[in-house]
Protein backbone atom coordinates (compact mmCIF):
# COMPACT_ATOMS: atom_id res chain seq x y z
CA UNK A 1 0.00 0.00 0.00
CA UNK A 2 0.99 3.46 -0.63
CA UNK A 3 -0.19 6.89 0.40
CA UNK A 4 -0.09 10.12 -1.76
CA UNK A 5 0.12 13.50 -0.26
CA UNK A 6 -2.40 15.75 -1.08
CA UNK A 7 -1.54 17.51 -4.55
CA UNK A 8 2.07 17.09 -5.11
CA UNK A 9 1.23 13.30 -5.99
CA UNK A 10 5.11 12.11 -4.50
CA UNK A 11 4.56 8.36 -3.23
CA UNK A 12 4.85 8.69 0.46
CA UNK A 13 7.18 5.61 1.48
CA UNK A 14 10.42 4.75 1.79
CA UNK A 15 11.74 1.72 -0.67
CA UNK A 16 14.70 0.21 0.18
CA UNK A 17 15.91 -3.10 -2.10
CA UNK A 18 18.37 -5.21 -1.47
CA UNK A 19 21.06 -2.22 0.02
CA UNK A 20 24.91 -3.12 0.78
CA UNK A 21 27.20 -0.65 2.71
CA UNK A 22 30.53 -1.44 3.44
CA UNK A 23 32.95 0.58 5.86
CA UNK A 24 36.20 -0.35 4.06
CA UNK A 25 36.50 -4.01 3.67
CA UNK A 26 33.68 -4.12 6.88
CA UNK A 27 30.39 -4.83 5.61
CA UNK A 28 27.63 -3.15 7.60
CA UNK A 29 24.53 -3.75 5.99
CA UNK A 30 23.33 -6.66 3.99
CA UNK A 31 21.28 -6.68 1.42
CA UNK A 32 18.50 -4.98 3.29
CA UNK A 33 15.21 -4.87 1.87
CA UNK A 34 12.09 -2.82 3.47
CA UNK A 35 9.32 -0.82 2.47
CA UNK A 36 8.02 2.07 5.17
CA UNK A 37 5.19 3.85 5.04
CA UNK A 38 3.24 6.67 6.72
CA UNK A 39 3.47 6.74 10.51
CA UNK A 40 5.74 5.36 12.99
CA UNK A 41 8.37 3.02 12.12
CA UNK A 42 10.42 1.47 14.53
CA UNK A 43 14.49 -0.26 13.89
CA UNK A 44 14.72 -2.32 16.91
CA UNK A 45 18.42 -3.83 16.94
CA UNK A 46 21.53 -4.44 19.81
CA UNK A 47 24.64 -1.64 19.66
CA UNK A 48 26.23 -2.39 16.23
CA UNK A 49 23.57 -3.94 14.36
CA UNK A 50 23.57 -1.72 11.77
CA UNK A 51 20.60 1.19 12.34
CA UNK A 52 22.78 4.47 12.57
CA UNK A 53 24.12 3.11 9.42
CA UNK A 54 20.95 2.16 7.53
CA UNK A 55 19.73 5.68 9.31
CA UNK A 56 22.17 7.79 7.60
CA UNK A 57 21.94 5.77 4.33
CA UNK A 58 18.11 6.80 4.21
CA UNK A 59 19.12 10.42 5.49
CA UNK A 60 21.39 10.32 2.13
CA UNK A 61 24.30 11.18 4.83
CA UNK A 62 26.21 8.02 3.84
CA UNK A 63 26.17 6.16 0.20
CA UNK A 64 25.17 2.67 -0.30
CA UNK A 65 27.77 0.13 -2.20
CA UNK A 66 24.66 -1.27 -4.20
CA UNK A 67 21.03 -1.92 -4.23
CA UNK A 68 18.19 1.29 -4.47
CA UNK A 69 16.47 3.54 -2.37
CA UNK A 70 13.60 5.78 -3.35
CA UNK A 71 12.55 8.37 -0.61
CA UNK A 72 9.17 9.77 -1.15
CA UNK A 73 9.73 8.96 -5.05
CA UNK A 74 13.23 10.62 -5.18
CA UNK A 75 16.15 8.24 -6.31
CA UNK A 76 18.47 8.69 -3.04
CA UNK A 77 21.15 9.61 -5.42
CA UNK A 78 19.29 12.87 -5.32
CA UNK A 79 21.45 13.91 -2.19
CA UNK A 80 20.66 17.32 -1.81
CA UNK A 81 16.51 16.57 -2.95
CA UNK A 82 16.51 14.09 -0.03
CA UNK A 83 17.80 16.25 2.54
CA UNK A 84 15.16 18.92 1.84
CA UNK A 85 12.43 16.43 2.44
CA UNK A 86 14.31 14.75 5.59
CA UNK A 87 14.99 15.67 8.96
CA UNK A 88 17.60 13.95 11.21
CA UNK A 89 17.98 13.25 14.62
CA UNK A 90 21.69 11.77 15.45
CA UNK A 91 22.72 9.87 18.65
CA UNK A 92 25.07 12.97 19.42
CA UNK A 93 22.90 15.87 19.10
CA UNK A 94 25.21 19.19 20.24
CA UNK A 95 24.88 22.91 18.91
CA UNK A 96 25.42 26.11 19.89
CA UNK A 97 25.82 25.53 23.72
CA UNK A 98 25.96 29.44 24.12
CA UNK A 99 22.79 30.36 22.15
CA UNK A 100 19.46 31.19 23.56
CA UNK A 101 17.00 28.64 22.57
CA UNK A 102 15.26 30.17 20.39
CA UNK A 103 18.36 31.51 18.55
CA UNK A 104 20.01 28.33 18.12
CA UNK A 105 17.08 27.09 16.20
CA UNK A 106 16.67 30.18 14.14
CA UNK A 107 20.02 29.54 13.40
CA UNK A 108 19.59 26.05 12.17
CA UNK A 109 16.52 27.05 10.13
CA UNK A 110 18.70 29.47 8.40
CA UNK A 111 21.31 26.72 7.85
CA UNK A 112 18.21 24.83 6.79
CA UNK A 113 17.61 26.97 3.75
CA UNK A 114 14.39 28.54 5.41
CA UNK A 115 13.64 31.86 4.22
CA UNK A 116 14.48 34.92 6.93
CA UNK A 117 10.54 35.94 6.31
CA UNK A 118 9.56 32.92 7.36
CA UNK A 119 11.61 31.64 10.14
CA UNK A 120 10.38 33.87 13.74
CA UNK A 121 7.10 32.56 13.18
CA UNK A 122 7.95 28.87 12.50
CA UNK A 123 10.47 29.29 15.18
CA UNK A 124 7.49 30.07 17.34
CA UNK A 125 5.59 27.22 16.33
CA UNK A 126 7.87 24.58 16.83
CA UNK A 127 8.70 25.82 19.88
CA UNK A 128 5.84 25.61 21.07
CA UNK A 129 4.98 22.52 19.47
CA UNK A 130 7.73 20.75 21.55
CA UNK A 131 7.02 22.47 25.06
CA UNK A 132 10.17 24.67 25.07
CA UNK A 133 7.95 28.25 24.60
CA UNK A 134 8.88 29.14 27.99
CA UNK A 135 12.39 28.05 28.10
CA UNK A 136 13.45 30.00 25.14
CA UNK A 137 15.34 32.78 26.22
CA UNK A 138 17.80 30.14 28.34
CA UNK A 139 21.06 29.13 26.59
CA UNK A 140 21.13 25.40 25.24
CA UNK A 141 23.65 24.65 27.67
CA UNK A 142 20.89 25.08 30.39
CA UNK A 143 18.63 23.08 29.04
CA UNK A 144 17.87 19.65 30.30
CA UNK A 145 18.86 16.33 28.22
CA UNK A 146 14.98 15.79 27.95
CA UNK A 147 14.63 19.74 26.68
CA UNK A 148 17.87 19.29 24.45
CA UNK A 149 16.68 16.04 22.65
CA UNK A 150 12.91 18.27 22.19
CA UNK A 151 15.08 21.00 20.76
CA UNK A 152 16.74 18.23 18.08
CA UNK A 153 13.09 17.62 17.12
CA UNK A 154 12.23 21.15 16.60
CA UNK A 155 15.64 21.74 13.93
CA UNK A 156 14.84 18.96 12.33
CA UNK A 157 11.55 19.79 11.46
CA UNK A 158 12.38 23.55 10.70
CA UNK A 159 11.88 22.55 6.97
CA UNK A 160 8.73 20.55 7.39
CA UNK A 161 10.21 17.42 6.09
CA UNK A 162 8.05 14.57 4.70
CA UNK A 163 10.45 11.92 6.96
CA UNK A 164 11.53 11.90 10.19
CA UNK A 165 14.51 10.04 11.44
CA UNK A 166 15.55 9.56 15.02
CA UNK A 167 18.25 7.97 16.44
CA UNK A 168 18.23 6.82 20.01
CA UNK A 169 16.54 9.43 21.00
CA UNK A 170 15.34 8.49 24.55
CA UNK A 171 19.15 6.85 25.78
CA UNK A 172 19.64 8.76 29.34
CA UNK A 173 16.26 10.55 29.69
CA UNK A 174 14.17 9.56 32.46
CA UNK A 175 10.64 7.96 32.45
CA UNK A 176 8.56 11.32 32.33
CA UNK A 177 10.67 12.84 29.63
CA UNK A 178 10.80 9.68 27.86
CA UNK A 179 7.09 9.63 27.41
CA UNK A 180 6.63 13.13 26.92
CA UNK A 181 9.58 12.30 23.92
CA UNK A 182 7.85 9.76 22.79
CA UNK A 183 4.39 11.31 22.39
CA UNK A 184 6.09 14.18 20.36
CA UNK A 185 6.96 12.04 18.12
CA UNK A 186 3.62 10.04 17.42
CA UNK A 187 1.62 13.48 17.19
CA UNK A 188 4.83 14.16 14.60
CA UNK A 189 4.25 10.71 12.27
CA UNK A 190 0.51 11.93 11.75
CA UNK A 191 1.61 13.44 8.84
CA UNK A 192 4.87 12.08 7.74
CA UNK A 193 7.25 9.07 7.90
CA UNK A 194 8.94 8.88 11.33
CA UNK A 195 11.54 6.60 11.60
CA UNK A 196 12.81 5.90 15.38
CA UNK A 197 15.86 3.69 16.05
CA UNK A 198 16.23 2.47 19.28
CA UNK A 199 17.89 -0.90 21.64
CA UNK A 200 14.90 0.10 23.96
CA UNK A 201 11.71 -2.32 23.35
CA UNK A 202 9.80 -0.25 25.96
CA UNK A 203 10.18 2.75 23.18
CA UNK A 204 8.59 0.26 20.22
CA UNK A 205 6.06 -0.89 22.24
CA UNK A 206 4.89 1.97 22.76
CA UNK A 207 4.59 3.70 19.51
CA UNK A 208 5.28 1.86 16.99
CA UNK A 209 3.04 -1.30 15.11
CA UNK A 210 5.57 -1.51 12.13
CA UNK A 211 8.78 -2.66 12.51
CA UNK A 212 12.04 -4.14 11.74
CA UNK A 213 14.77 -5.81 13.57
CA UNK A 214 17.84 -5.94 12.73
CA UNK A 215 21.42 -7.83 13.71
CA UNK A 216 24.62 -8.01 12.13
CA UNK A 217 23.79 -5.77 9.49
CA UNK A 218 20.61 -7.94 8.05
CA UNK A 219 17.11 -7.50 8.68
CA UNK A 220 15.82 -10.71 10.74
CA UNK A 221 12.15 -8.99 11.31
CA UNK A 222 10.33 -7.02 9.44
CA UNK A 223 6.25 -6.85 10.08
CA UNK A 224 3.86 -6.04 13.22
CA UNK A 225 4.32 -6.51 16.77
CA UNK A 226 1.36 -8.43 17.14
CA UNK A 227 2.67 -11.00 14.73
CA UNK A 228 6.36 -10.59 15.93
CA UNK A 229 4.57 -11.85 19.53
CA UNK A 230 2.69 -14.17 18.34
CA UNK A 231 5.62 -15.49 16.50
CA UNK A 232 7.05 -15.82 20.34
CA UNK A 233 4.24 -18.28 21.01
CA UNK A 234 4.94 -21.21 22.49
CA UNK A 235 8.59 -20.23 23.59
CA UNK A 236 8.33 -17.94 26.73
CA UNK A 237 7.90 -19.95 30.30
CA UNK A 238 8.10 -19.04 33.78
CA UNK A 239 9.51 -21.34 36.39
CA UNK A 240 10.03 -21.36 40.19
CA UNK A 241 13.93 -22.21 40.72
CA UNK A 242 15.50 -22.44 43.54
CA UNK A 243 17.98 -20.09 44.24
CA UNK A 244 21.28 -22.44 43.98
CA UNK A 245 19.98 -23.27 40.41
CA UNK A 246 20.32 -20.05 38.84
CA UNK A 247 23.70 -19.70 37.53
CA UNK A 248 23.07 -23.22 35.89
CA UNK A 249 19.89 -21.61 34.23
CA UNK A 250 21.27 -18.54 33.50
CA UNK A 251 23.98 -20.29 31.33
CA UNK A 252 21.64 -22.97 29.95
CA UNK A 253 18.87 -20.62 28.68
CA UNK A 254 17.46 -16.88 27.82
CA UNK A 255 16.61 -15.35 31.24
CA UNK A 256 14.50 -12.01 30.59
CA UNK A 257 13.35 -11.63 33.42
CA UNK A 258 13.92 -12.63 37.57
CA UNK A 259 11.54 -11.94 40.77
CA UNK A 260 13.18 -13.13 43.80
CA UNK A 261 10.77 -14.55 46.31
CA UNK A 262 11.45 -15.72 49.79
CA UNK A 263 13.11 -18.88 48.99
CA UNK A 264 12.70 -19.23 45.56
CA UNK A 265 13.14 -17.23 42.48
CA UNK A 266 10.57 -17.32 39.35
CA UNK A 267 12.24 -16.66 36.22
CA UNK A 268 11.25 -15.89 33.05
CA UNK A 269 12.57 -18.07 29.94
CA UNK A 270 12.70 -17.67 26.77
CA UNK A 271 13.32 -21.32 24.46
CA UNK A 272 12.99 -23.55 21.85
CA UNK A 273 11.51 -26.00 23.66
CA UNK A 274 9.81 -26.53 26.61
CA UNK A 275 12.46 -26.43 29.41
CA UNK A 276 12.96 -29.64 31.88
CA UNK A 277 12.56 -27.09 35.23
CA UNK A 278 9.94 -27.77 38.16
CA UNK A 279 6.44 -25.32 37.56
CA UNK A 280 7.09 -24.62 34.41
CA UNK A 281 4.50 -22.68 33.05
CA UNK A 282 4.06 -21.25 29.55
CA UNK A 283 3.22 -18.16 29.55
CA UNK A 284 1.49 -14.80 26.96
CA UNK A 285 4.78 -13.75 25.22
CA UNK A 286 5.65 -9.95 25.90
CA UNK A 287 7.59 -7.70 23.32
CA UNK A 288 11.03 -8.27 25.50
CA UNK A 289 10.94 -11.85 25.18
CA UNK A 290 9.74 -11.94 21.71
CA UNK A 291 12.49 -9.53 20.91
CA UNK A 292 14.83 -12.06 22.65
CA UNK A 293 13.51 -15.28 20.78
CA UNK A 294 13.60 -13.40 17.43
CA UNK A 295 17.80 -12.49 18.18
CA UNK A 296 17.88 -15.94 19.26
CA UNK A 297 16.09 -18.54 17.27
CA UNK A 298 16.93 -19.80 14.28
CA UNK A 299 13.27 -20.23 13.21
CA UNK A 300 12.57 -16.22 13.35
CA UNK A 301 11.29 -15.82 9.63
CA UNK A 302 12.18 -12.55 8.02
CA UNK A 303 8.78 -11.30 6.64
CA UNK A 304 7.01 -11.35 10.05
CA UNK A 305 4.51 -13.87 8.92
CA UNK A 306 2.75 -10.96 6.28
CA UNK A 307 3.24 -10.87 2.96
N1 LIG B 1 32.81 4.79 10.35
C1 LIG B 1 32.89 3.48 10.52
N2 LIG B 1 33.96 2.78 10.12
C2 LIG B 1 34.04 1.43 10.26
N3 LIG B 1 33.08 0.68 10.83
C3 LIG B 1 31.97 1.32 11.27
C4 LIG B 1 31.82 2.74 11.13
N4 LIG B 1 30.61 3.07 11.65
C5 LIG B 1 30.05 1.93 12.08
N5 LIG B 1 30.86 0.88 11.85
C6 LIG B 1 30.59 -0.54 12.15
O1 LIG B 1 29.41 -0.90 11.42
C7 LIG B 1 28.57 -1.74 12.23
C8 LIG B 1 27.20 -1.11 12.37
O2 LIG B 1 27.32 0.08 13.17
P1 LIG B 1 26.11 1.06 13.46
O3 LIG B 1 26.64 2.25 14.19
O4 LIG B 1 25.37 1.26 12.22
O5 LIG B 1 25.24 0.16 14.45
P2 LIG B 1 24.04 0.57 15.41
O6 LIG B 1 23.02 -0.50 15.31
O7 LIG B 1 23.60 1.95 15.11
O8 LIG B 1 24.73 0.53 16.83
P3 LIG B 1 24.68 1.59 18.02
O9 LIG B 1 23.34 1.41 18.62
O10 LIG B 1 25.78 1.14 18.91
O11 LIG B 1 24.91 2.94 17.42
C9 LIG B 1 29.31 -1.94 13.55
O12 LIG B 1 30.02 -3.16 13.47
C10 LIG B 1 30.25 -0.77 13.61
O13 LIG B 1 31.39 -1.09 14.36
Amino acid sequence: MSFLFGGDNMNNCIEIKNVNKFYGKKQALFDIDLTIEQGMFGLLGRNGAGKTTLMKTLAALHQKKSGEITVCGLPIEKAKDIRAITGYLPQEFSMYPNMKTDEALDYLGALSGVPANERKKKVTALLRRVNLIDHRHKKVKELSGGMKRRLGIAQALIHDPKVLIVDEPTAGLDPEERIRFRNLLCEVAEDRIVILSTHIVGDIEATCEQIAIMDEGKVLWRGTVSSLLENARGHIYTANVEKRFLPQIKREFIVTGMIAQSDYTTVRIVSDAEPDLPNVVLTEPDLEGAYMYCLHSSGCDISGGEE
